[in-house]
């Protein structure tokens, strides 16, 4: 048993000394500040919603892929928020380790500082060096005690102690030291590896795999997307090992001494994983925020996530995530992008070139989670400048610009020129407009639903696909062709405006989750209010075109703060050439838009 014990712990070591987030306390709030105050709903109460991240730990400045992460749970915390949940975001610092503690403030300020920058809207931020979470972790770890789940053993296998990990026969390798020696590495770090022996507390896992398998079948959507919800079940074929959980403290000096045994130290990765607890309050207050909780995870530690931490907390008596949400990796040229390559990409300084935005959308509109993905500068200029500039910007600034909005305001819609019934002749729209209301009205459901399995690249693809309808309908109908001298076509120009400010109102409510400051912008530019932007404001669309009153209708614009999305350069030379250019182009342009 130990021989298997050790495989696990080598490996769950590794994967979650590198998983841990640092946060600040800044953008949170928008749409979420007011929904993230005061208690959850009491448990079995609709209405709850708790999301955490990994905690990161802080051995190297962040990189693109820890964002990724936190971006990702940052969707769904504000996704939640809009459907007018109460929610609470949690992530932090691994921070335990006196190698690093000298270091660990420093990188963890600069943790806080790209969560800021990034728009993150975390409500909680943990670090393990805290009272209350040693105070956690001592509970929970004399509760798996006291519940006869865990005992003292003897632990046999290959360990690293740079590495501080042990290592299964199979990620072990021979190789020669510098004298021309024998010795055996690991494969992964190349450090030299030895046998070792030494009494320590294991967990009784092998007691929990039946009840895993039950939880699972029984809940389907418990690991999104599906693909590691099978990667999990097809683990759970197999016997699991006890794990050790703990290491002699001459071996780890660091992290919480096992209590009633200082010569042991508990291991880091049950340490880390009750940092979901310590948050909302365990052992004193967690039960109403456990019962709603959801993580987000690098698919690196889904075997901690969706194996060890549910085993623990059945031990514990507690109940189990509601869902893991799992992701895979951004790759630099085939390469998992990571710290211990080197090959990571620095997300302040391309915040910076492309936007925070416009790496925001990037991540989420091409990080297809299912599969790695690889991260190119040349891809994020041209989506972004595709999608974010050209079609979305377009569509704003035809619908606000002044030569075609010369009241600036929300247009009237008028039912005669767009009925329900498309065979009225006062009718001037087409087949294609009513595919494009139709689509339009069953987005909200189709974007909630991708949202929600982790697929939010799937509802930006959708989003991104209306938005082209919608510049198709304004192109189709050429408004600024239309003669307003004359009724029915000045009823119709409106109609046509209204219509696409009312499919950009929606489009922008959507993408509040993801782009929250460009969606901000759009929804202030078509004046709505911050209490108009709620996921069932939605689902509202067009309620003229279905007989209801429109509350935006000729309402006054918000002021207008200028282009949306400025389009991306490739370099800094072009992008003096192209500030020329485009000074020359707004002038054109400003000249082309009088002449509608
Ligand atoms: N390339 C990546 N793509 C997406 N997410 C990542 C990536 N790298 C790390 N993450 C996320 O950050 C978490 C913590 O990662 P970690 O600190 O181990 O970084 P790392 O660069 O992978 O480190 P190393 O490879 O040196 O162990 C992961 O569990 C995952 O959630």
């Amino acid at each position: 048993m130990s021989g298997l014990g050790a495989v696990c712990l080598g490996v769950s070591e590794r994967l979650l000394r590198g998983a841990r987030f640092n946060l600040p306390r800044v953008s949170a709030a928008l749409t979420c500040r007011s929904l993230s105050e005061g208690p959850a709903q009491r448990s079995g109460e609709p209405g709850g919603y708790y999301v955490t991240t990994p905690i990161f730990y802080v051995n190297a400045a962040p990189h693109l892929g820890h964002v990724h992460s936190a971006v990702l749970a940052d969707c769904l915390h504000r996704l939640r928020a809009l459907q007018g949940l109460r929610c609470r975001f949690s992530t932090g610092t691994d921070e335990h380790g006196l190698k690093i503690q000298q270091a660990a403030a420093a990188v963890s300020d600069r943790f806080k500082e790209v969560f800021g920058s990034f728009s993150i809207s975390y409500t909680d931020y943990v670090r393990t060096t805290e009272e209350r979470h040693r105070r956690a972790v001592e509970h929970f770890w004399s509760v798996l005690l006291n519940n006869g789940f865990i005992y003292k053993g003897s632990y046999e296998g290959w360990y690293s102690t740079p590495d501080e990990s042990f290592l299964t026969p199979t990620q072990v390798t021979d190789s020669t030291d510098s004298l021309g020696r024998e010795i055996k590495v690991s494969t992964e770090s190349g450090h030299k590896v030895e046998w070792m022996k030494e009494d320590n507390y294991l967990f009784r896992l092998s007691d929990f795999r039946t009840q895993l398998q039950d939880w699972l079948k029984s809940n389907p959507k418990a690991i999104q997307p599906e693909k590691f919800y099978h990667i999990v079940l097809q683990w759970l074929e197999n016997d699991l090992p006890d794990l050790s959980v703990s290491r002699q403290r001459s071996r780890l000096q660091w992290g919480i001494p096992v209590p009633g045994d200082p010569e042991q130290t508990i291991y880091v990765w049950l340490d880390a994983l009750v940092n979901y607890l310590t948050v909302v309050g365990y052992p004193e207050e967690h039960s109403d925020w456990w019962s709603v909780a959801h993580h987000v995870v690098g698919k690196d530690i889904l075997k901690f996530h969706a194996v060890y931490w549910p085993a623990f907390l059945l031990a514990a008596g507690l109940p189990l995530p509601r869902s893991i949400y799992v992701h895979s990796h951004w790759t630099v040229q085939g390469k998992k992008m990571s710290k211990s390559v080197g090959n990571v990409v620095d997300p302040f300084e391309r915040s910076k070139k492309f936007t925070v935005d416009g790496l925001r959308y990037f991540l989420l509109r091409q990080g297809v989670p299912d599969t790695d993905c690889d991260y190119g500068d040349d891809k994020v200029l041209k989506l972004c400048n595709s999608e974010l500039a050209d079609s979305l910007g377009g569509l704003l600034n035809r619908c606000t610009a002044p030569s075609l909005n010369p009241e600036q305001t929300y247009p009237q819609f008028c039912n005669a020129s767009f009925p329900k019934d498309s065979n009225k002749p006062t009718g001037r729209a087409v087949s294609e407009d009513y595919r494009m209301i139709k689509a339009v009205s069953e987005l909200p459901s189709l974007v909630k639903e991708n949202f929600e399995n982790l697929h939010v690249y799937k509802a930006l693809e959708a989003i991104s696909g209306c938005v082209r309808l919608t510049n198709g309908f304004i192109q189709r109908h050429a408004p600024w062709k239309l003669n307003c001298g004359e009724t029915e076509d000045r009823l119709w120009h409106q109609t046509i405006l209204h219509v696409s400010m009312e499919c950009l109102r929606i489009y922008s409510i959507l993408l509040q989750p993801a782009v929250p400051e460009l969606a901000d912008k759009i929804l202030s530019r078509l004046g709505v209010r911050s209490d108009e932007r709620s996921w069932d404001h939605a689902c509202n669309f067009l309620p003229k075109y279905e007989g209801r009153d429109c509350p935006y209708e000729r309402r006054p614009l918000g002021p207008d703060t200028g282009v949306l999305f400025n389009r991306l350069e490739r370099n800094e030379k072009q992008v003096e050439t192209r500030k020329l250019g485009k000074l020359k182009k707004d002038k054109t342009s400003l000249k082309t838009q009088n002449m509608f």
